[in-house]
């Protein structure tokens, strides 16, 4: 039996996230494009080298992006709609940016090229990748769409590492999971092109054998999805003819996330030599594939997990495997991660403030390199050479189990006696309703912001060199309290009704509640890209999650003191502190959350002791943690549900509870959003012109809700009159009496010289609206 290991994709942004900084010095125009290729040179060219030295035997090449895998895959077959400056050949990074980013339709684009006039394009959408934190960019199709090589990208990176003496194999995202995670702009099915499409993936795929590449890595993570038939067929259809025009390219066909399911018979009757699968969130499915996938094929076993940075018990996955490899005897295997690496930090290395138990039993992405070195060596007869970093990885393990850190029967208790009313506001919403708006005064159609506004980098550089030691605390807290009043007199000035204090003291909407919260760490420089250039820090929940203290009154009670408006309270919720960060794999999901729930939940009562009367409760990941196969959505909904309501549900009937979800695709679970029974929901809607709203208006969404009028992440200043046409549409599907008037997300990665005048804007387009409804006595639409 051969045994290899293998690596499905690294980690792009760097050690240091040298990405991130050069692409924002090209952007910002203090580098040239040359400085920027450069950087990400020298990275793949490091991270190719890192893996070969950890005794990596695959290495994939083509994992590494500028911005996005998705998009640099449509930008090579030229999905490249008009007006962004391409017609064919290769495509200029002005190009490639603009379609990431968007451009300012004013003199200067926000490309990076110093010179451009920018012709203002938007970007293109941007959604989560699966149930992840990582963003790809959406793929526009035309009707007419029609397909052509720019450049062989996977061919350039093959080659790229050949010539640094390494032999790569490629990674080349799958005809039928880039057509289903794409859109065609008049609405059709996207896979109609797939005909349109084969003859470019066969052409890339000749040319690579032509160039010495003996094995490809085609991820088609749609396998884990629920598909259609057609789909399925349209897999064989696309496999098909890659084995008839490439006989000799040896095809390794990856899905990751979850299990084949009832897509196995298709993957296994695939005409390809190699099959991933995700050993981690299909464990049974691994075993199976282990003893009756076909003799010929391949096996990649994703065993380690690429979602979580647990360090593996390396004798208990040599335990469970090594008697069922015998199966297997002849056959060729690959030990890989359960997924790319994309999602883990760089290595552990920074990390020496964290507690040793801890530190020892993690294991981020150069770390699961290693691990597999291991399982290699053992499976391979050599276990000897390993047996004491076999021995070490069983100790980390049982001390991880045993850990007084991880048990707090404090937590465990407070679980115990949950009771159903503790997660049901006191009243329904008819009765809250009026109570609300008798003490808050508000007008109609009121407005409000988010929560956070511009993170300069002044507040950043203040942040760093507190922490750093150079700024006191105190100098810190009196910077932030300048930075807070100055946001709240400037809210007062243009006449927003529902206020905010900024979110200036926050480094991340999870990490600042997780800084401060028994059972969460978290790292110096655990970055995980999110989407381009934007990195975050997950935290790490080690252990039973409680609130010691409170955790943003002091910052309320300070803000609401400086305004006679109502100023909201602003938290992060239960879920998305669960989704975007590393969670123990030792209780169920469901646990942590309700534990995360109650330590929000103390925050909630502490905010409304203290005077607070809005209390907005954000979950944007909430419809990210769906389950990717529909038969566990219920179970994942209802207690995700649960939990949102055990954190707000503290309060009186006349405190009002506001929730924020962006990115949301809510046909699908809104008696979810029904049952989470907040006060007023505010969701993302402008780039979708309201559609997303149709949704609520059919179902007669009960409560109060604030569509986005204002498209964030756009540099562009939205007009009055933009924002009253969108308001007028929300307005065809929402009573007006159930609106409010706020931007689609938080202001935190935009400048002030955007944020100004477009909530200024915003504000009139509100107050315009007000007047002419005073003047009709009740608004008709088609005014
Ligand atoms: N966790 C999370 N997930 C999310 C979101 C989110 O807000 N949080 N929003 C959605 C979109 N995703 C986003 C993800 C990241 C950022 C973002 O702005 N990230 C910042 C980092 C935020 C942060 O942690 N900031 C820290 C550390 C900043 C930093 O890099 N400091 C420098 C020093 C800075 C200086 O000296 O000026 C350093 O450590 O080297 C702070 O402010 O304290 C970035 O990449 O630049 C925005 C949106 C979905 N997922
Ligand atoms: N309150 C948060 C903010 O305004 C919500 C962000 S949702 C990604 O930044
Ligand atoms: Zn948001």
């Amino acid at each position: 039996m051969s045994i290899k290991t293998a690596n499905l994709g690294f980690p792009r942004i760097g050690r240091k996230r040298e990405l991130k900084f050069a692409l924002e010095a090209y952007w910002a125009g203090r580098s040239d494009e040359a400085t920027l290729l450069q950087v990400a040179r020298d990275l793949r060219q490091r991270h190719w080298r890192l893996q070969q030295e950890h005794g990596i035997d695959v290495i994939p090449s083509n994992d590494f992006s500028l911005y996005d895998h998705v998009l640099d895959h449509a930008v090579m077959v030229g999905a490249i709609a008009d007006g962004y400056g391409w017609t064919q050949g290769p495509v200029s990074l002005h190009t490639y940016f603009s379609l990431a980013r968007g451009e300012r339709g004013s003199d200067k684009a926000d490309c990076g090229c110093a010179n451009h006039q920018g012709v203002g394009r938007a970007a293109l959408e941007m959604t989560k990748w699966f149930d992840t934190n990582y963003h790809y960019l959406v793929p526009e199709f035309d009707a007419g769409q029609q397909f052509s090589l720019t450049e062989n990208r996977p061919l350039d990176a093959f080659l790229e590492a050949k010539a640094t003496g390494i032999h790569t194999r490629p990674v080349i995202l799958g005809p039928v999971t880039f057509l289903k995670l794409g859109k065609a702009r008049d609405g059709s099915d996207p896979l109609d092109l797939l005909d349109r499409l084969l003859p470019v993936y066969r052409r890339i795929l000749a040319e690579l054998r032509g160039a010495g590449a003996d094995w490809v890595q085609i991820d088609e993570p749609c396998l884990a999805l629920d598909l259609t038939d057609r789909e399925r067929d349209c897999l064989t259809r696309a496999f098909t003819a890659f084995a008839e025009a490439v006989p000799d390219l040896r095809i390794m066909v990856a899905s990751y996330y979850g299990a084949y399911g009832d897509n196995l018979a298709t993957a296994l009757a695939l005409p390809v030599e190699g099959l991933h699968v995700d050993g981690i969130r299909a464990a049974a499915e691994l075993k199976q594939l282990v003893t009756q996938a076909p003799a010929h094929m391949t096996l990649s076993l994703g065993l380690l997990d690429g979602r979580n940075v647990w360090r593996a018990d390396l004798d208990a996955i040599l335990r469970e495997l090594g008697p069922r490899l015998k199966d297997r005897a002849g056959g060729q295997l690959q030990l890989a991660p359960s997924c790319s690496l994309l999602h883990l930090p760089y290595d552990l290395a920074d990390e020496v403030a964290l507690d040793l138990e801890l530190r020892t039993s993690l294991s981020f992405a150069t770390e699961k390199l290693e691990e597999l070195a291991v399982l290699k060596a053992a499976l391979g007869g050599n276990r000897e050479a390993v047996e004491t970093k076999i021995a070490a990885s069983v100790r980390a393990a049982a001390v991880r189990r045993g850990s007084r850190k991880v048990h707090d029967p404090l937590v465990g208790g407070r679980l115990a006696e949950l009771t159903p009313e503790m997660a049901k506001r006191r009243s329904a919403f008819a009765v809250r309703r009026p109570l609300q708006a008798d003490h808050l005064a508000l007008p109609p159609l009121p407005t409000t912001t988010i929560g956070s506004f511009p993170q300069t980098a002044e507040v950043r550089a203040a942040r760093a060199a507190h922490q750093r030691g150079e700024l006191s605390y105190l100098d810190y807290r009196a910077f932030l309290e300048r930075e807070t009043e100055a946001a709240i007199r400037w809210q007062e000035d243009i006449g927003l009704d529902v206020l905010v204090h900024g979110e200036f003291e926050r480094n991340d909407m999870v990490q600042y509640f997780a800084e401060q919260m028994s059972g969460f760490a978290f790292t110096r420089n655990g970055w995980v890209q999110s989407y381009g250039s934007r990195c975050v820090r997950p935290p790490i929940i080690f252990g039973d999650v409680s609130r010691p203290r409170p955790m943003t009154v002091d910052w309320a009670v300070f803000a609401q003191s400086k305004t006679s408006k109502p100023m909201k309270g602003m938290l992060t919720g239960p879920v998305t502190m669960l989704q975007w960060s590393f969670v123990r794999d030792d209780i169920p999901r469901d646990e942590v959350c309700r534990q995360i729930a109650l330590a929000i939940r103390d925050e909630v009562a502490d905010l409304e002791k203290a005077g607070i009367g809005i209390i907005q409760i954000d979950e944007p990941a909430l419809r990210e943690g769906l389950p990717l196969r529909r038969a566990d959505w219920a179970a994942y909904l209802a207690w995700a549900t649960e939990s949102f309501r055990l954190s707000a549900s503290v309060v009186s009937d006349s405190t009002q509870i506001h929730t924020h979800m962006c990115y949301s695709e809510f046909n699908d679970i809104m008696p979810a959003i029904v049952a989470l029974d907040a006060d007023i929901i505010s969701i993302e809607t402008s780039r979708s012109k309201m559609e997303l709203l149709n949704a609520f208006g059919d179902t007669h969404y009960p409560n109060e809700i604030g569509p986005g009028v204002y498209d964030i992440h756009s540099p562009r200043v939205p007009e009055v009159d933009e924002m009253v046409d969108l308001l007028r549409a929300a307005a065809e599907r929402i009573d007006l009496s159930q609106l409010w008037v706020n931007p689609d997300c938080g202001l935190k990665t935009r400048a002030w010289a955007e944020v100004k005048p477009a909530v200024a804007n915003m504000v009139a387009a509100a107050r315009l609206l007000r007047q002419r409804l005073a003047q009709t006595d009740g608004w008709r639409i088609s005014a």
